[in-house]
């Protein structure tokens, strides 16, 4: 089934902002296919709720994850279908919450990997703002500033 987004524009935002930064109501799964994808996990890797859950289940991967190596503040990567899977590893164990500090380096290693490797289109929740508690007006203001001096769209899905 294909499910119909409706666009809707968060008000506070600037309108370069609101260009890179797109608000969608819709399945985040049904994003365009091509998409980079991005949420939030542990160092540990274990993904046993949230939305994390269902990454693990759509794309496997675990072994793959954890052999990066990767620390609070870095991000992991998967390679899907032509398409990125970005890991933000924003915190040290699952029960852990993450900061707004460990949020941004995580960003901002997933820029410099997208910058890399020609992402211009990344799809995501909104990361760390249901289970791990985080405040989403504080977290897309520094998505809008990890991503301000690039070309890359984010598209940001709500159920
Ligand atoms: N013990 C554990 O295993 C444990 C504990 C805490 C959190 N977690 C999990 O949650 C952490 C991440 O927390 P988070 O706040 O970033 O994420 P989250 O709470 O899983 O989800 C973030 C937001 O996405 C929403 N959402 C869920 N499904 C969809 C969908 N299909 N499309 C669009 N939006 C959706 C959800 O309602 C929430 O607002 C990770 O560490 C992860 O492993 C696990």
């Amino acid at each position: 089934a294909v499910t119909i987004a409706h666009v809707t524009m968060a008000t506070h935002f600037s309108k370069e902002q609101e260009e890179r930064l797109r608000c969608v109501k819709g399945d985040l799964f049904s994003c365009p296919p091509q998409d980079a994808l991005a949420h939030c996990i542990s160092e540990d890797c274990r993904m046993g709720a949230g939305i994390a859950r269902l990454f693990k289940e759509k794309f496997g991967g675990v072994r793959e994850l954890l052999d990066q190596q990767k620390k609070t503040g870095e991000v992991a990567v998967l390679q899907r279908d032509d398409r990125y899977i970005y890991y933000l590893i924003t915190k040290k164990k699952a029960s852990h919450k993450p900061t707004y500090d460990s949020m941004r380096k995580s960003l901002e290693a997933m820029k410099a990997h997208s910058l890399n490797n020609g992402v211009t289109d990344i799809s995501m929740p909104r990361i760390g703002c249901g289970l791990d508690g985080l405040d989403w007006n504080k977290v897309s203001a520094i998505l809008g500033e990890v991503f301000e001096d690039t070309d890359i769209k984010i598209t940001v899905y709500t159920l």
